[in-house]
């Protein structure tokens, strides 16, 4: 699809959509009790509509329990993985996280489960599992691309070693299932490890189902076995991933208040805020709420290596920007639901990246195509929560 934003000014208020990554790990975590839980303030999306089906498959029951005026969704999950069917199927839609997080998952069913996929979800890679499966004695097929891809076989207790720099998505996996086993587990990344704010973000997720894991150094956690997750209810946070488009709105336009954050959160894509202000840009605080307000920004070096979905917002910023931003540690931003950095004005400079070395995007203050989009999008950017705004991009 081709997407021509016509450059115009935006300004108002918008209630920031719950967070997607706190969403997905809900529905699982609710998922693997025994009894009742209610998520409140789930926005909806296709790719936690894909994690709800394959949890009913798996025998859970997800249903929503009320919708708020604004689309927001409280959700009822009753734990219970009891499907009746010998084989089971899952379709993960274009979710990387669904699949990453629900292969894991699929293993203590004991049943024989065929992933699916959509589009570029297909092709993302799934090695450290496949690795893992070949270690660890379970059964798998697969054709060329990744998915279908049918497993089947128990997991046990045990020591796991995955490399950290493909994917921290396999780590969440593991996470919510290893506590479950009899006996303890240790979990170690074989490379650094990128993207950990997305580990953290699940061991809140399992301590609020009375789940806890410990990490023991860089790269390492304990999990004791023979835990239980316990039913929870709770209201999930905003998503600065979202939000940060916003606030590059704001600065970039009219002033844009945001709403529905939390200020103690363990999201790596808060981030946004610091690279913003280390542009010269304004954003002022009004306790939870943030105002980004116009601001002539300068380029800098941000570092994504903690917050690879920040990249294109950082690129758009960066194109409004006096002098060159790079981008930093984007590499395995290729591996995403689009490759990203090919996406973005600038991306041949990121090409040459194979060999190891660490990811670069460059971008000009003007991109070559000035006074047309200079941005190919795969799908329109997110635009959910608006509210109150002048002008719509
Ligand atoms: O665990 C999650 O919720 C996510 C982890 C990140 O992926 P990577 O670990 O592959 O960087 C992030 O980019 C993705 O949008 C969501
Ligand atoms: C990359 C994303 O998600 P996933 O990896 O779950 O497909 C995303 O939504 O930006």
């Amino acid at each position: 699809m081709n997407l021509v934003l016509t450059p115009n000014k935006l300004n108002g208020t918008v209630v920031v959509p719950s967070s997607k990554s706190a969403g997905h790990r809900a529905l699982i975590c609710a998922a693997l009790t025994d009894g009742k839980s209610i998520i409140r303030n789930m926005t909806p999306s296709r790719d936690l509509e894909a994690t709800a089906s394959v949890l009913r498959e798996f025998g859970a029951a997800v249903n929503i329990l009320e919708t708020s005026s604004d689309g927001r969704l409280a959700v009822a999950v009753a734990g219970g993985l009891n499907a009746s069917k010998d084989t089971l199927r899952a379709d993960c839609g274009e979710s990387g996280s669904t699949v990453r997080f629900l292969i894991p998952v699929g293993l203590l069913t004991g049943k024989e489960v065929t992933f699916t996929g959509r589009g570029r979800l297909k092709e993302r890679p799934l090695e450290p599992f496949l690795r893992m499966f070949e270690q660890k004695g379970i059964f798998y097929k697969k054709g060329k691309d990744s998915l279908p891809l049918t497993v089947q076989g128990l997991l046990k207790a045990g020591i796991y070693e995955l490399a950290g720099n493909v994917s921290s998505q396999f780590f969440t996996g593991l996470l919510m299932i290893l506590p479950l086993l009899s006996g303890d587990s240790v979990l170690r990344s074989t490379t650094a490890v990128e993207s950990e704010s997305y580990i953290n973000i699940t061991l809140e997720c399992l301590r609020r189902h009375g789940v806890y894991v410990e990490k023991e150094r860089e790269g390492q956690w304990l999990i004791r076995g023979n835990q239980r997750y316990r039913p929870g209810e709770y209201t999930l946070e905003g998503d600065y991933s979202q939000a940060a488009f916003w606030l590059a709105a704001g600065i970039i336009g009219a002033p844009v208040t945001l709403k529905g954050l939390g200020s103690h959160t363990l999201q790596g894509d808060r981030a946004i805020i610091s690279f913003i202000e280390s542009m010269r840009g304004r954003i002022e605080r009004d306790g939870s709420d943030l105002r980004a307000v116009p601001s002539r920004t300068e380029g800098r070096t941000v570092d994504v290596e903690d917050c690879p979905d920040l990249v294109p917002v950082l690129a758009v910023l960066g194109a409004f920007s006096r002098g060159i931003t790079r981008i930093v540690n984007a590499k395995r931003v290729r591996l995403k639901e689009c490759d990203r950095l090919h996406a973005q004005d600038g991306a041949d400079q990121a090409g040459r990246n194979d060999k190891g070395k660490r990811g670069r995007v460059g971008h000009r203050r003007r991109c070559p195509s000035y006074g047309r989009p200079c941005f190919r999008l795969e799908r329109p950017p997110y635009c959910h929560g608006l509210s109150n705004c002048g002008t719509a991009v």
